[in-house]
């Protein structure tokens, strides 16, 4: 047996020690949970392998676990938003274009695994020497596939950096992928921003995101290494109608008017790039991710008066509904008068953010609340590790960004410190690695 049962117990057929026993192929780690429940048997799990999962699929039993992976966009997009999250982002040390592939291509087979809920690697976490590391670090042994979803993008710094062109990719830069600027405002730390590549791992267990970042990361050992990371607690979005609308660290529901997977139109408008040409036609299906990781000032908001509070919304605090009248998805009207002006004031962060103040621009907000500890000063480290998928950042994220900045009262209480921005390549089909369309 491959992996320990739900109780931990080691399984009767427990492969040989010193290696004698012929390495068997690595199981579902579901597979082995089904094998526990069903009369505690720990049957020979590592003789199912893939098989097996398909199986367990077909049957019903754990396909509701599982985000597909194949497909024309790239999961953790628009598909419906986990709890958790980690997400790393990485610079290539090796030089190359065939290295950079080779990297692409074992992190898709790992990836694929891993979004089944299967062990990476031919023999996983303990199907293969027992004198050699295993291929799969382990910690996910028992768990679910947990909804898992993992999201590859490209940062400019993978075309072009300082070094010049490393991989042969100068010419396919997408005019989009651009150097985002500096915001009024900005404490951006250069060790929590950029990166030549992102990868983003979401679940409804910790452990399972986490165990998606460690084990890429170590598949990319001696070829990418980790530039930042960072782990999310709870969304701070909804991506479909579906689920209920969640609350950030301010205490305020999050995510009532983005842009929601079953809105398909709007979301050919606003969120998946289509209909490029020549050197930038490899970005079709694809779209842009934005990270910003926002410090909130935790303590100072919690100083100030509930009023105040939903008054730099412009939404009510227990409902989420606009200051102007209704219920959490009424649209707010910003010409209603108040006490001195508008109702929804005009600095409040919805007034600013809605599509009315953007020339209609719209973007798929799939942030997460994060905290790291305190600062040595009693204060929280937290905030909203602010993520956004975007057709095109220059008139979707950069001039948001800037009124805000400039304009918005929540900026008060605020403070970037992280940034990057990604191209995220479309959706594969079985048989391709993620981002083969900017190779061929
Ligand atoms: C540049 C884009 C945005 C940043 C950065 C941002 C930061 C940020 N937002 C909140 C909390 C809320 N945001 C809400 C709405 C909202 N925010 C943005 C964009 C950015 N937010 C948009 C496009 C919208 C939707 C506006 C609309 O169409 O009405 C809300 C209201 C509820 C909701 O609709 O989600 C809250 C609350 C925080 C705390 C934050 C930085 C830490
Ligand atoms: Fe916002």
């Amino acid at each position: 047996m491959l992996g320990r049962n739900k109780t931990g117990a080691k399984a009767p057929d427990q492969t040989t020690q010193g290696g004698e026993a012929a390495p068997k192929a690595a199981p579902s780690r579901r597979s082995l949970l089904v094998a526990a429940g069903a009369g505690g048997l720990g049957i020979a799990a590592g003789a199912l392998g893939h098989a097996a999962l398909g199986a367990e699929a077909s049957s019903g039993a754990q396909v509701e676990d599982i985000v597909p992976f194949h497909g024309q966009h790239q999961a953790g997009i628009a598909t419906p938003m986990q709890d958790r999250m980690h997400i790393a982002a990485f610079d290539v040390t090796v030089e190359g274009r065939d290295e950079l592939v080779a990297l692409l291509k074992d992190w898709t087979a790992a990836i694929e695994h891993l979004m089944k809920g299967a062990d990476v690697g031919e023999f996983g976490a303990t199907g293969g020497n027992y004198d050699a590391p295993p291929e799969d670090t382990g910690e996910a042994i028992g768990l679910p596939a947990s909804h898992l979803s993992v999201t590859v993008g490209f940062g400019r710094t993978l075309f072009e950096d300082s070094r010049g062109p490393r991989f042969g990719l100068q010419g396919r830069i997408p005019a989009a992928l651009i150097d985002l600027p500096h915001f009024p405002g900005d404490a951006l730390e250069e060790a929590r921003s950029g990166g030549d590549l992102v990868i983003q791992a979401c679940a409804d267990d910790p452990q399972v995101a986490v165990h998606a970042i460690r084990n890429l990361a170590r598949i990319g050992f001696g070829r990418a290494r980790v530039r930042w990371s960072q782990i999310g607690f709870g969304r701070t979005s909804s991506t479909s109608t579906s689920q209920m609308t969640p609350r950030n660290l301010f205490g305020f529901k999050d995510g009532t008017a983005n842009l929601k997977a079953e809105e398909q139109k709007a979301l050919d408008t606003h969120v998946w790039v289509g209909g490029n040409t020549g050197n930038e036609a490899w970005m079709n299906g694809g779209t842009y991710l934005v990270a910003r990781r926002i410090r909130m000032h935790i303590e100072t908001w919690d100083r100030t008066s509930l009023g105040e509070q939903e008054t730099i919304f412009g939404r009510t605090k227990r409902e989420g509904a606009p200051l102007s009248g209704g219920t959490e998805f009424s649209e707010p009207d910003f010409a209603m008068p108040g006490r001195g002006g508008p109702i929804m004031p005009v600095d409040s962060h919805v007034a600013l953010a809605h599509p009315s103040a953007n020339g209609g621009v719209q973007m798929l907000r799939r942030g997460f609340n994060y905290t790291d500890g305190s600062d040595g000063l009693g204060r929280l480290d937290a905030g909203l590790f602010f993520i956004a998928f975007v057709i095109d950042p220059r008139t979707h994220y950069v001039p948001m960004q800037n009124a805000m900045a400039k304009n918005d009262a929540l900026v008060e209480y605020l403070k970037h410190t992280g940034s990057g921005l990604f191209a995220v390549p479309p959706g594969i089909a079985q048989g391709q690695f993620l981002g083969q369309s900017l190779f061929s």
